[in-house]
């Protein structure tokens, strides 16, 4: 094969690679160790890998990692959808430009009928908060409207300027790269879905893995109130393997400055569980919510969160 011809394999393939292969890769020539460069230049550039309307790059001012590694999905995905992503492209020049996103809510594509909203003139029952709970209607697949009804504004993904910062204590961290206002969609919290049995699983070895310190899970459970209290949804969305930029929200003793809502689509399954700001939200500030009740463990993980209220230990989901 032509040296020009072999190059441009290695440039089609060295992006499926994961870090370590890479670094091994990148060992061996002078060649491999520039495709090798580009490559994590182009990472470190956009965690979404072009699947969100704006590049989300990684900043790191403390230590040499460049990026964090995973698999990109803009929303949940359910476990069959999962073994489509074991692999993903991520770094080469022109990627995910032809790849559709995946576990993305696709909007109806027919001809546009007016789905029954108000902002479609209709009267279905889509749109705004379901008084005395965090949930929220959306159109969805069963409505005749597509992306851009005002009722989709979860939808069409991440829409305000986010960075991810490298923290010496916390490990990565969502920050604001632009002002944004109280009230304002800044994402959804994506994820495989995973049943309650294959949760509990995760979280033990994630356990076992944050231990021995280096290694950060990212799954979140769920729950869904009556007004009585009782839970009577649970959903299990992880992050971890495959995810979006909100993997890396980290928690805050005192609430932080998202409210998380779940979103429900007229005619999807299931909701999703998005972030909204609580409060406005400056340049450069972390993003953080609660991981919720905290309930002191021997073993917990320290709590570095900084505010006045800090219960110096992370909560622990009881999975
Ligand atoms: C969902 S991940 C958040 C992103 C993570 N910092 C990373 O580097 O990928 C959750 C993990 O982040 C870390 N973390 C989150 N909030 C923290 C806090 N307030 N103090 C210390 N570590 C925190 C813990 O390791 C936790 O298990």
């Amino acid at each position: 094969m032509e040296e020009h011809a072999l190059l441009e394999c290695l440039e089609l393939a060295m992006p499926w690679l994961n870090p370590a292969e890479l670094a091994t890769l990148s060992s061996t020539c002078k060649t491999l160790n520039h495709i090798s460069k580009s490559i994590t230049s182009a990472r470190a550039s956009d965690a979404s890998r072009s699947f969100e309307n704006l590049p989300v790059p990684f900043v790191n001012a403390c230590d040499a990692h460049p990026y964090a590694y995973f698999h990109y999905t803009p929303s949940q995905i359910l476990p069959f959808q999962s073994s489509l992503l074991r692999c993903q492209p991520w770094g080469s020049n022109n990627q995910n430009s032809t790849l559709p996103p995946p576990g993305r809510i696709l909007p109806y594509t027919g001809e546009e009928s007016g789905c029954g909203c108000e902002s479609c003139g209709c009267e279905c029952l889509c749109g705004g908060f379901v008084e005395g709970s965090e949930v929220m209607s959306e159109c969805g697949p069963g409505c005749g409207c597509g992306l851009n009804c005002e009722n989709r504004v979860t939808q069409r993904g991440v829409s305000v300027g986010l960075k991810i910062v490298r923290d010496e204590r916390k490990g990565w961290g969502l920050h604001a790269a632009q002002f944004i206002p109280k009230g304002q969609f800044v994402c959804e919290y994506a994820g495989e879905l995973l049943t309650t049995e294959q949760a509990r699983r995760q979280q033990q070895m994630y356990d076992e893995l944050s231990s021995g310190g280096r290694f950060s899970s990212a799954l979140l459970v769920v729950r869904e109130h009556l007004p009585s209290g009782k839970a009577c949804l649970r959903m299990n969305i992880d992050g971890t393997r495959i995810g979006n930029v909100a993997r890396f929200i980290n928690h805050s003793c005192d609430g932080g400055n998202l409210l998380t809502v779940l979103v429900r689509s007229s005619g999807a399954l299931l909701p999703r569980l998005c972030f909204f700001a609580s409060k406005n939200i400056q340049e450069d500030e972390e993003l953080t919510f609660s991981y919720g009740d905290i309930r002191i463990r021997e073993k917990g993980l320290p709590c570095f969160c900084g505010s006045s209220c800090c219960f110096g230990v992370l909560p622990s989901e009881n999975t």
